[in-house]
């Protein structure tokens, strides 16, 4: 997947073992989260950590960022394996890439990791507000979400509104609960799950939502399937079962085969919502952390909203060139990239830098 660099950090008297991977610097630095998971094996780590990290080239260029795409993973179990020092430890090795990676959170992660992390880099984002930075991201991610989902209903319904659509959400955490209070005051009509029964119903007990079994999530009639737990799980084996017009969904990479489930999609003529489009709200928010002036909320909150035109138009662009939402957005992504790399050999004196 052309990546430039991929880092292997281990420090086993703390228990870490993390893999740092960095996709594409062309428009800035790396930036992209961390992950902490109980993976099987390194290859399974690996894999998951490239495609992350591929993903945030194009999240942050679709984005109209200056980053690049960058991700990490750590292989352990977010539950129970988590110490100051293992964070700490995490925190030199990305010290030691000097600014080519920014790491964030992302799942399995909190806040209290982050400032951990912070102890030993200046180079992570998603600190708390407390010590200056713009903390949790998922509620601004939720409403980048939100936002893409209007635009593909308003793709497909020729209205935006929410209202009365059955919409299910995969997964209740962060993300999903924030999703689906937005949903809720849209009047939609929700069904939830989770592998944890006791977070779907939580969740369905707050928004008045149905909590169904994972299983299940697949096989319901809805106007909208929502994915926010992990990828992959838009795949030959359920694209048959499902029974819904939009997929639009918070979680990274939930096509298992981008381009064949993409076309298995479009020929069942289920509008798909390119993931890293409309879940770029974290990206944007942390990004206006490491802006000279510090983390700027509303600035967050409005760059993100207008994932709803950015969504719009890729629709417009896979239309006109007979291709699928998928295919549009990495193509436009990429003409970015290039575009911006091109401009390279027009000199510019130093002090004019600006990020
Ligand atoms: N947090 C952010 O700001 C952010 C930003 C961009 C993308 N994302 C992506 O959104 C997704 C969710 O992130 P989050 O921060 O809400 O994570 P989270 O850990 O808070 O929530 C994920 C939930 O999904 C559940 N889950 C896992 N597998 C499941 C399955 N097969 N069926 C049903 N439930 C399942 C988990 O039990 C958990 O409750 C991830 O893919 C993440 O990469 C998050």
């Amino acid at each position: 997947m052309e990546h430039e660099q991929l880092v292997f950090c281990s420090r086993p008297e703390v228990g870490l073992k993390a893999i740092v991977a960095i996709h594409d610097t062309t428009l800035g630095p790396a930036l992209g989260g961390t992950r902490m998971w109980h993976y099987h094996s390194e290859d399974e780590a690996i894999k998951d950590v490239l495609r992350l990290s591929r993903g945030m080239t194009y999240k942050a260029a679709i984005s109209g960022l200056n980053f690049g795409g960058g991700k990490a993973v750590i292989i352990g179990d977010s539950r129970t394996d988590k110490t100051e020092a293992m964070f700490r430890a995490f925190g030199k090795f990305i010290d030691g890439l000097a600014g080519r990676y920014i790491t964030a959170e992302d799942v399995g992660m909190t806040e209290r990791e982050m400032s951990w992390i912070h102890f030993e880099t200046n180079h992570v984002t998603g600190i708390p507000k407390s010590l200056g930075g713009g903390g949790d991201p998922s509620p601004v991610t939720a409403y980048g979400v939100y936002m893409g989902m209007k635009a593909a209903a308003k793709r497909a319904y020729g209205s935006d509104s929410l209202s009365g659509k059955r919409i299910g959400i995969q997964g209740a955490g962060s993300v999903a609960t924030h999703l689906a209070r937005y949903l809720k005051n849209e009047n939609a009509t929700l069904f939830v799950t989770d592998i944890f029964k006791e977070k779907a119903q939580k969740l369905a007990d707050e928004t008045g939502a149905k909590s169904v079994t994972p299983d299940d999530i697949y096989t319901l009639d809805l106007h909208i399937f929502s994915p926010c737990a992990l990828g992959g799980v838009i795949n030959s084996d359920t694209i048959p079962h499902l029974s819904c017009d939009i997929i639009a969904g918070g979680a990274n990479n939930i096509l298992d085969d981008e381009k064949k489930h993409a076309r298995m999609l479009q020929d069942r003529e289920i509008l798909f919502t390119p993931d890293y489009v409309i879940n770029a709200g974290g990206i944007i928010n942390i990004s206006t952390e490491l802006q000279n002036e510090g983390y700027n909320e509303k600035l967050a909150m409005e760059r993100t909203s207008e994932i709803y035109n950015t969504v719009l138009k890729i629709f417009e662009y896979a239309d006109t060139q007979n291709l699928t939402p998928v295919e549009a957005s990495n193509l436009l992504a990429e003409d970015r990239i290039q575009k911006v790399s091109s401009l390279q050999s027009i000199y510019k004196p130093k002090h004019t830098h600006s990020t």
